[in-house]
């Protein structure tokens, strides 16, 4: 699916942003071109699928490989501009980076680990040690001062780099898929004080994540990138309502769809028919979530307006409930209870009837509204 290109364009820029960067970097064939804007105390999410270039972007913000084109400022600070020969190195950028596998320094403590940013910050021995001691009180590691990383869990190494990027008051915090490297238990506890201490950073953060979880639970705004562009932002709950590509509706759970509409019917681009609750017309998607999908052995009768036969292609646990993915003449997930996946015989290659009542679809006008663009900070 293509993205709208009133969507990147919108980009607001918003008076007193912390970070702003238009990031263009060539990498071979590939070409990241990204606006990104992030105010104080702002969170902001990059996500996007492998290869999107979540990584080229975070590297360009941190001074590891150089801008193309573009800018880049901090707090008004102009750091980059390639056009007038302009880079600053890692160093001296006001930045604090938490990386996938943290990258503590392995001969030092965790004390020494976060004392590290402030003394070359200028801060005397004395005085960042004092800061150090501080950041691993306020991440709950004071008794493990001593300790050296390997001798730190998972989670509590996780900390350690954490407080360490935050020892060094950051302007512009940035984090690489910070839980990834957690089991399911620590990061759900990890998460919650992660998001307690981002809400206490007056600077801002950008969260680089595959997880959604990780984004609507900790970001205001969500960015999403396929190909080194943007193909949808805005705040959490308009990007999750109104999903405008395919990666978007996987990402938060939903069958999405691309059709005209004409009144109550929506013909799809594969020349299927969806009727819909809301009246529409002209180009629209069409979403609705899998769990508004019921399955039936035979044709149902009654009250669901769109109903057709579809071939099981994949069943998934789904939290408590199983995901069935269907094909036939619209592709569809369907989530439902183990009680009625018994009574179905569920099996790849078994055809079943799908049925979605009118009422529960969403649909939403394929050109970009205001709404959809992204939300100032
Ligand atoms: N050192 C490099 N030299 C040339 N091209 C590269 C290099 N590193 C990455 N690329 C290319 O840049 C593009 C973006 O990669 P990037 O690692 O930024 O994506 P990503 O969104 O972080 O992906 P993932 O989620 O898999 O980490 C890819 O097409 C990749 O092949």
């Amino acid at each position: 699916m293509t993205a709208d290109p009133s969507v990147p364009g919108a980009d607001p820029r918003p008076a007193g942003a912390v970070l702003d960067a238009h990031l263009v970097v060539d990498r071979g064939t590939f070409r990241l071109d990204l606006p990104l804007t992030i105010g104080p105390g702002e969170v902001v999410a990059l996500l996007g699928p492998n290869g999107a270039g979540k990584t080229t972007a975070l590297r360009a913000l941190a001074g590891l490989i150089p801008l193309t084109d573009g800018h880049l400022s901090i707090e008004g600070r102009h750091l980059d501009d390639p056009a007038r020969r302009l880079w600053t190195p890692t160093e001296q950028r006001p930045i604090g980076v938490v990386f996938q596998d943290y990258l503590l320094f392995p001969h030092l403590t965790a004390l020494d680990n976060i004392a590290f940013g402030p003394r070359r910050q200028g801060l005397d021995r004395h005085r960042a040690r004092q800061r150090a001691a501080d950041w691993l009180a306020r991440v709950g590691l004071a008794e493990h001062a001593r300790r050296k990383p390997r001798h730190l869990s998972g989670g509590q190494a996780q900390r350690v780099a954490l407080a360490r990027a935050l020892a060094v008051e950051p302007a512009l915090l940035l984090l690489d898929e910070p839980l990834a490297a957690l089991d399911a238990r620590t990061r759900l506890d990890t998460r919650a004080q992660l998001q307690h201490h981002l809400a206490g950073h007056c600077g801002a953060t950008l969260l680089v994540t595959h997880d959604p979880i990780d984004a609507v639970v900790l970001a205001d705004r969500l960015v999403i990138i396929e190909n080194g562009q943007v193909v949808q932002e805005g705040d959490v709950a308009t990007v999750t309502a109104r999903p405008r590509t395919d990666y978007v509706a996987r990402l938060v759970g939903l069958n999405l769809y691309r059709g005209h509409a004409d009144g109550h019917r929506v013909l799809l681009t594969d020349g299927f028919h969806l009727v819909t609750g809301d009246q529409h017309a002209g180009d629209v998607f069409v979403a609705f979530a899998p769990s508004a999908v019921a399955l039936h052995p035979g044709r149902p009768d009654g009250s669901p307006r769109n109903t057709w036969p579809a071939t099981i292609t994949g069943i998934q646990r789904h939290g408590d409930n199983l995901r069935v993915q269907l094909g036939g003449p619209v592709t569809v997930a369907a989530d439902i209870t183990p009680a009625a996946a018994a009574q179905l015989n569920l099996a790849p290659g078994r055809t079943l009837w799908a049925a979605v009542k009118a009422a529960e679809t969403r649909v939403y006008p394929a050109a970009a509204a205001p709404a959809d663009v992204a939300a100032e900070p």
